[in-house]
């Protein structure tokens, strides 16, 4: 579904990817790993536009994206949860999954499925996007990004600054939608929660991928040591 090719991005001056081939097949859940800095975060803005990349091909579904503009490519279902997650804190948490439609003009429905995966949304739906905890405004943000039926998620760090009973509700989510068929790409640096979860991995070191494989077959101790501080 994704085909990503020699992709180079740079911050000014500065090379921060080098040639990344990296592909997402449809239907599975797909997970970037990495150390602080290496390049991870750049690697989804790369996809959406938000970054300078002179080289290589972004490719959704045959088509091709790297010259289009960041709205043409969420148009074309690409769903994207940065990190940090981005939730509009005086905003109503009804306001903040609204705005998820505007890549429809603002038009369109919130499906109720969404609050069906996200009860908790349902019982906040009034409350200011700030007063949620780290966990509430993760699953915000994800259902903010679903609100407009993507063909691809990407999320940026999904647990991060989430306490460890939350990180097990954020994970039951995620394989939720892989049931629902969604196709799904995770930046994350902790292993434990993509084990349970991801299809294939990839590791980013210094802007480069230097291991990836199948999850079920990774050697756990080797990746470990290649993400560690
Ligand atoms: N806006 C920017 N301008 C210049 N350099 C940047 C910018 N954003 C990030 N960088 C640099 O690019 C490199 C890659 O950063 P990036 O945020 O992509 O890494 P990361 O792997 O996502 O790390 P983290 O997990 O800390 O977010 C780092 O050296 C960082 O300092």
């Amino acid at each position: 579904m994704l085909k990503i090719k020699n992709l180079q991005a740079y911050y000014g001056e500065s090379i921060i990817l080098k040639n990344i081939d990296l592909n997402v097949q449809e239907g599975r859940i797909v997970c970037l790993l990495g150390r602080n800095g290496v390049g991870k975060s750049t690697f989804l803005k790369s996809i959406m536009g938000m970054v300078c990349t002179p080289h290589g091909s972004i490719c959704l579904e045959n088509k091709e994206l790297i010259n289009e503009p960041t709205y043409t490519r969420a148009r074309s279902g690409i769903g994207y949860v940065p990190q940090g997650r981005d939730i509009f804190p005086q905003m109503t948490v009804a306001e903040n999954l609204r705005l998820g439609l505007e890549i429809n003009n603002g038009i369109g429905k919130i499906s109720p499925k969404i609050y069906e995966l996200f009860p908790v949304l349902k019982e906040m739906l009034t409350r200011k996007g700030g007063n949620l905890s780290g966990g509430q405004q993760q699953q915000l943000a994800i259902a903010r990004a679903l609100v407009s039926h993507p063909k691809l998620l990407i999320l940026d760090e999904p647990t991060e600054g989430i306490q460890p009973s939350i990180i097990q509700d954020i994970g039951k989510v995620i394989l939720l939608l892989k049931k629902e068929g969604y196709t799904i790409l995770i930046v994350e640096q902790y292993l434990e929660f993509i084990l349970n979860i991801a299809d294939d991995y990839y590791v980013m070191d210094k802007g480069e991928i230097i291991a990836q494989g199948l999850v079920s077959k990774m050697d756990k101790e080797e990746i470990q040591h290649k993400i560690a501080i």
